[in-house]
């Protein structure tokens, strides 16, 4: 019934009857017009007591300014002499008891007792007497002591002087305090008034709002932390990547085949089967199953592949789109596998191709032993032939693990990430090549490439591709790059005039100098640290 109800009464002060900091200082503050916190509250920690002040002081109710001050606290040696005199009084007191007493005494052994000695001679409190000591006086002033117990109780010296010197023979410590001295601020009240937070439908009908004491919104506070997933950071260079690739025309190649075939990993490309990348100190070999059968079409590449390429051809042709499916099968009816491996062989054992061959028998086992990928031109084959179907200029990438045995350091694991680029076109050269490297690196920020010939067997020429470390003031790899042999298209049935450049470098590399990490072990594996993971923002690639 609203007109009836009078106004929404708002509690003005609470905390449930239960004295806490905040109101002792408020009734300190308004007996006192200047309170020293620590004098005060001598039992209460100054953490406590800054937060409660702080709690006033966002509030107006009282304002205050920090001091620090050094104070002095006895050591456990200098609380042992408050308690039981110094170490001359000690040994003075042994000597006036025993009347004399033999320098042999075990009471004198210890080492403060000899200090004890020496300044005892000094005070002339006890003298040698043959091989004893006897006592010069009746009564002694024990100074030390003396000093110590005034520091104990005022936590300073009378003398500064005193101060270092007792500082220097670790009787006392210097301590920092920091301690606060409040008064009345501008909103001073005596009590805590009760903030109001939320805004609810009764207050905007009775409009008690207005005058409600609304808390000032904190725009320092800290947000909470979120809670959720988060991109690994290679994930998050990797998105950059693609974004590059896309940007220059580039279709993905669908690389989940982790487990290839000697076949696609080694032989297309030309990597003798002799070869020491071949070995098993290089290459991990899957045991269970060894073997896949002859080489063949791949439906869940393929259809993947659909999904994504041959866009061009579906809007150039005059049929209706057909669905992933039908034009993966299409483009598989076109290829001849039978007839790729049997070049494959041909190229490896007798030349073919305009190639002369490694000369040595093919094994056909060696194309069937299942491998974990030792690099993604596996892929990179595997598309390059389905292209024989309809050859034409393309562009593809990929960005995906790959597997060797290496041993594990800082700088390496026995996987990373390899980011693979493929360009085929008609008549291209290695000018256009270098070209291509220059403009794709200067798009992530790395300018002045050089180039050094290197060998790949699938490549000629090959190159390696440098560029200037600023940090390591000198020249660093940064990548592989070269054109596709001609017996290694022509044995995919491509046609003579197409060519091909492939380009691969490490996602691990350009992620770990962005995030600057030294150990790549923060990055992968069982030692990163999660949080790691989930704070690392995202990170640019000085895109152009
Ligand atoms: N596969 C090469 C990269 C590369 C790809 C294509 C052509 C040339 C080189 C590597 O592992 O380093």
């Amino acid at each position: 019934m609203p007109g009836t109800r009078g106004p929404v009464p708002v509690p003005l002060y609470t905390n449930g009857g239960q004295r806490d900091l905040t109101e002792e200082i408020l009734e300190a503050v308004d007996q006192q017009a200047e309170v020293a916190t620590s004098e005060k509250f001598p039992q209460t920690s100054q953490a406590e007591i800054k937060a409660a002040l702080d709690r006033l002081a966002s509030r107006s109710m009282v304002e205050y300014d920090t001091k620090d001050r050094e104070e002095v606290a006895l050591t456990k040696e200098g609380q042992e002499i408050v308690n039981e005199g110094s170490h001359e009084f000690k040994v003075w007191d042994a000597v006036r008891q025993a009347g004399r007493l033999s320098l042999k005494d075990p009471s004198l052994a210890s080492a403060n007792a000899k200090i004890g000695q020496g300044n005892a001679f000094k005070l002339k409190w006890v003298k040698k007497d043959g091989d004893a000591l006897v006592s010069l006086t009746e009564s002694v002033q024990d100074a030390t002591r003396e000093q110590l117990r005034y520091a104990e109780e005022n936590r300073t010296f009378k003398d500064p002087k005193a101060q270092k010197d007792f500082v220097k023979r670790k009787l006392v410590m210097p301590q920092k305090v920091i301690s606060y001295v409040a008064r009345k601020g501008q909103k001073w009240a005596l009590e805590m008034p009760v903030e109001v937070t939320d805004l609810t439908a009764e207050m905007i009908a009775d409009g008690s709002w207005k005058t409600a004491n609304w808390k000032p919104y904190n725009y320092k506070a800290e947000g909470a932390q979120l809670s959720g997933g988060a991109f690994h950071p290679l994930m998050k260079v990797r998105q950059e990547f693609r974004e590059i690739f896309f940007n220059m025309g580039f279709t993905e190649m669908p690389t989940q085949r982790f487990v290839d075939t000697g076949f696609w990993n080694f032989d297309t490309l030309f990597v003798p089967q002799q070869h020491p990348a071949r070995d098993l100190q290089d290459t991990f070999y899957v045991s269970d199953p060894a073997e896949a059968g002859p080489p063949g079409p791949d439906p869940a590449t393929d259809i993947a592949l659909a999904q994504m390429d041959d866009q061009d051809e579906q809007d150039e042709s005059d049929l209706p789109p057909a669905d992933a499916t039908t034009r993966a099968k299409d483009i598989t009816s076109k290829l001849d596998y039978q007839r790729y491996f049997d070049n494959v062989r041909s190229v490896h054992q007798d030349g073919a191709f305009g190639s002369i061959g490694y000369r040595y028998p093919y094994n056909e086992a060696e194309t069937r032993r299942l491998v974990l990928r030792t690099h993604t031109t596996a892929v990179s084959a595997y598309v390059l032939h389905r292209l024989a179907a309809n050859p034409r200029p393309c562009r593809y990438f990929s960005i995906d693990r790959v597997f060797r045995n290496e041993t594990v350091d800082a700088t390496h694991l026995a996987e990373f990430h390899q980011i693979e680029g493929v360009i085929a076109d008609f008549g291209l050269t290695l000018g256009g090549l270098q070209a291509f490297l220059k403009r794709f690196f200067r798009k992530i920020g790395v300018p002045d490439l050089k180039f050094k010939p290197a060998y790949n067997p699938y490549t000629e020429p090959s190159m390696e591709v440098y560029a200037w470390h600023a940090g390591l003031n000198k020249l660093v790899e940064i990548g592989n790059s070269g054109m596709f042999r001609p017996e290694m298209l022509q044995a995919m049935g491509l046609p003579e005039d197409l060519r091909c450049y492939g380009f691969g470098l490490s996602l691990e590399r350009p992620t770990m100098i962005k995030y600057k990490i030294s150990n790549i072990r923060e990055l992968l594996g069982h030692k990163v640290d999660l949080g790691f993971i989930e704070r690392t923002p995202a990170v640019r690639l000085d895109r152009e």
